[in-house]
C-alpha cells in the first residue's frame, strides 16, 4: 500500500486552484429546494446526510474523489478490515469494526479467531445481563440491582455515557431499562463521593472499565468505591465486574463478580462497541437494544465501503472536512445535536476525533507541512443558540457546522404553547440556524448584519433508537478514519497524553527534578 502525504498527491494542488481568491465561498445562491433535495445521501439505521449547506459543489466533489481514490482510502479501510497493523506506532491491528460483525477475512492472531472472541464475550456479558435485570444474580446482602455503576475514564467512560445517556428515555418508553447507570470518571474526589451517595449501594453493580489495568483515576476510584462497600458491611466481590484486555493487570481476579475482556486492538475511544460499553447498555437498557446499536453501526461499516462519494456518507463527509480545513482553513468544528439526549456525544466526538487526528507527524513520524484534525466542540440546540453561536454567527472565525436532527422525541410526551408542540419548535429552530448560517442578512448597522457563508451538514432520523445511534456513531468513527488515511497519520495511537503522565507520577513521588514543577506544586499545596 503506498501511504502518501496530502501534499504530495496531484489532487493537492488542484484543490488548492479551487479556493476562491480573496473573499469566502459563497454559498447563499447555492442553498435552494434544488439543492436541499438533491444534496441528501441515505445512512444506515434510518438516517441521511444533507450537506446541502456546505461550501463545496461538482468541481471540488470531483476533485475530492480523485483524493479518495488516489489515497486509496477504501482500500486502506480493507486493510484494516482484514487486520493489517493500521496502527504502526504500537504495532497494532485496529479491530472495532469486526465488534459488530465481519467485513473482511477472518482475522487471526496466535492462533486465535479474534471475530469469535469478541462476539464469545459479547455472548458472555449479554448473558450476564440477562441474569442481573432478571435477579438471578444479586448483591452480597440477596438484593436485586437497581444501579449500575461505571468506573472508568476517556474511552472507558465517554462513548459508554454518551451512549447511555442517548438511549435512556428511549429505553423508557420501550419498556426496556431496569437498572439506572452513572459514571465516575475523574480522580476528583468529589465524582467518585457525589456518584456514591446518589446510589442505593446494597443494590449497585460496579462496573471497573480499564483496557489497560494502569490508569491512575480509575484505579483510586476502584479503591475509593471498595472502602466504601466495605464500610457499608457489603462484600465488594460481589458488587464489582471488570472489564478490561486479557493482558492488563486487572485481568483473570477472582475478586470480581465476573470479567469480560477486550484486547489491545480496540483503542480506548473506538471501545464503545466493545464490552466497554456493551456491559453497562446491557445491564440497564437490555442485550437486544445492545445488539441493535451494534446492527446498526455494522450497516453503516458496510456502508463506508463503497467507492463513489456520492454513495458513502461517511467517505464524503470526511472529505468535505479536510476540504474545509486544508483547502477553506477552517479551524475547528461545531457537533450540535437538536436532541437533549445527545448532550454527551459532542465530548465523546472531541476525544474520538482529536485523540485520533491530532497529530502533527505523519505515520512515519516525519513533520508535515498542512494542518490536521480540527478542534471539535458542541452542545445540544437550542441551548448552545443561547451561548456560543454569537460567535459562530458573527465571529471573525467560520466554524462548519454538523446538525444532528430527529422528526419524533424519544418520549412522546410535549406540549403546544403558541400553536405548536415543543418538538415541532425544536426542529424549526434547527431549519431557521442552518439557513441563517449559510445565508446571513446585510444590515446598514454592522452590529446587526450576518456574514452568511457559514458551512453546516445535517444528520437527520425519524427517532434516536438503537439502530440510529449505532449507525450515528460509527458514522463518526469511519469519517474520522477516512480523513486519517488522507493525512497520512496514524489515527490509532495517543501519545500526546504520555507527557502530563510521566510529570504527574515525578510531582507525586516528590521527585520532580524541575523547579517549575515544584514551584506550582507549592502553589497547590502538594509540596
Ligand atoms: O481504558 P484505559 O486503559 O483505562 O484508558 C483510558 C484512557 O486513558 C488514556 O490516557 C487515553 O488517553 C485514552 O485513549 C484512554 O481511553
Amino acid at each position: 500500500m503506498d501511504y502518501k502525504n496530502l501534499d504530495e498527491t496531484g489532487a493537492y494542488a488542484k484543490l488548492l486552484s479551487r479556493v476562491p481568491a480573496g473573499k469566502p465561498y459563497d454559498i447563499a445562491p447555492l442553498l435552494d429546494e434544488r439543492r436541499v433535495a438533491s444534496c441528501l445521501l441515505p445512512m444506515a439505521g434510518g438516517l441521511s446526510y444533507s450537506w446541502a449547506a456546505k461550501a463545496v459543489n461538482t468541481p471540488e466533489l470531483e476533485l475530492l474523489q480523485a483524493l479518495s481514490d488516489e489515497q486509496d482510502l477504501i482500500g486502506k479501510y480493507r486493510l484494516l478490515l482484514d487486520g493489517e497493523i493500521m496502527n504502526p506506532g504500537e504495532g497494532r491491528k485496529v479491530l472495532h469494526h469486526l465488534l459488530r460483525g465481519q467485513l473482511g477475512k477472518p482475522v487471526i492472531y496466535e492462533g486465535k479467531d479474534l471475530g469469535e472472541f469478541y462476539a464469545r464475550e459479547l455472548e458472555r456479558f449479554s448473558v450476564f445481563a440477562d441474569l442481573v435485570r432478571n435477579g438471578k444474580i444479586l448483591g452480597s446482602t440477596g438484593k436485586s440491582f437497581e444501579y449500575a455503576v461505571q468506573i472508568g475514564i476517556g474511552g472507558s467512560d465517554l462513548g459508554p455515557r454518551a451512549l447511555y445517556l442517548a438511549l435512556e428515555n428511549w429505553a423508557v418508553a420501550a419498556g426496556r431499562k431496569k437498572l439506572s447507570a452513572r459514571f465516575i470518571s475523574n480522580v476528583d474526589p468529589d465524582d467518585g463521593a457525589q456518584v456514591a451517595a446518589s446510589v442505593d449501594l446494597e443494590r449497585t453493580l460496579f462496573i471497573l472499565v480499564s483496557k489497560s489495568g494502569t490508569t491512575q483515576e480509575t484505579l483510586a476510584n476502584e479503591l475509593f468505591i471498595k472502602g466504601k462497600l466495605k464500610k457499608a458491611g457489603l462484600d465488594p466481590s460481589k458488587h464489582m465486574v471488570a472489564v478490561t484486555s486479557e493482558t492488563s493487570p486487572l485481568a483473570h481476579n477472582p475478586d470480581y463478580l465476573d470479567s469480560f475482556y477486550i484486547d489491545d486492538f480496540i483503542g480506548g475511544r473506538y471501545s464503545s462497541t466493545s464490552a466497554v460499553g456493551g456491559v453497562i447498555l446491557s445491564l440497564a437498557l437490555g442485550r437486544e437494544t445492545f445488539a441493535e446499536l451494534l446492527e446498526g453501526a455494522h450497516e453503516t461499516d458496510k456502508s463506508a465501503l463503497e467507492n463513489d462519494i456520492m454513495k458513502n456518507p461517511a467517505l464524503l463527509d470526511a472529505l468535505i472536512g479536510v476540504w474545509e480545513r486544508n483547502f477553506l482553513g477552517f479551524p475547528s468544528t461545531a457537533v450540535l445535536p437538536y436532541s437533549q439526549a445527545l448532550s454527551r456525544f459532542p465530548a465523546h466526538l472531541q476525544q474520538l476525533d482529536m485523540e485520533s487526528n491530532g497529530k502533527r507527524v505523519n505515520r512515519r513520524g516525519e513533520a508535515l507541512d498542512y494542518a490536521t484534525g480540527p478542534v471539535v466542540f458542541g452542545e445540544p440546540g437550542t441551548n448552545g443558540q443561547h451561548s456560543f453561536y454569537q460567535l459562530l454567527h458573527q465571529g471573525t472565525d467560520i466554524v462548519p457546522l454538523q446538525f444532528i436532527g430527529f422528526l419524533e422525541s424519544q418520549l412522546g410526551d410535549d406540549v403546544e404553547v403558541d400553536g405548536s408542540v415543543s418538538q415541532t419548535k425544536l426542529k424549526a429552530n434547527l431549519a431557521a440556524q442552518i439557513v441563517a448560517f449559510a445565508k446571513g442578512k446585510a444590515d446598514p448597522n454592522g452590529n446587526k448584519s450576518f456574514p452568511g457563508g457559514r458551512p453546516s451538514s445535517l444528520i437527520c432520523g425519524k427517532k434516536l433508537d438503537p439502530r440510529a445511534l449505532g449507525a450515528l456513531l460509527a458514522h463518526f468513527e469511519n469519517k474520522v478514519m477516512f480523513q486519517g488515511f488522507v493525512w497520512n497519520l496514524n489515527s490509532f495511537d495517543q501519545e500526546g497524553v504520555q507527557l502530563g503522565k510521566v510529570l504527574t507520577k515525578q510531582v507525586l513521588s516528590g521527585q520532580s527534578g524541575d523547579s517549575a514543577l515544584d514551584a506550582y506544586s507549592k502553589l497547590l499545596g502538594i509540596l
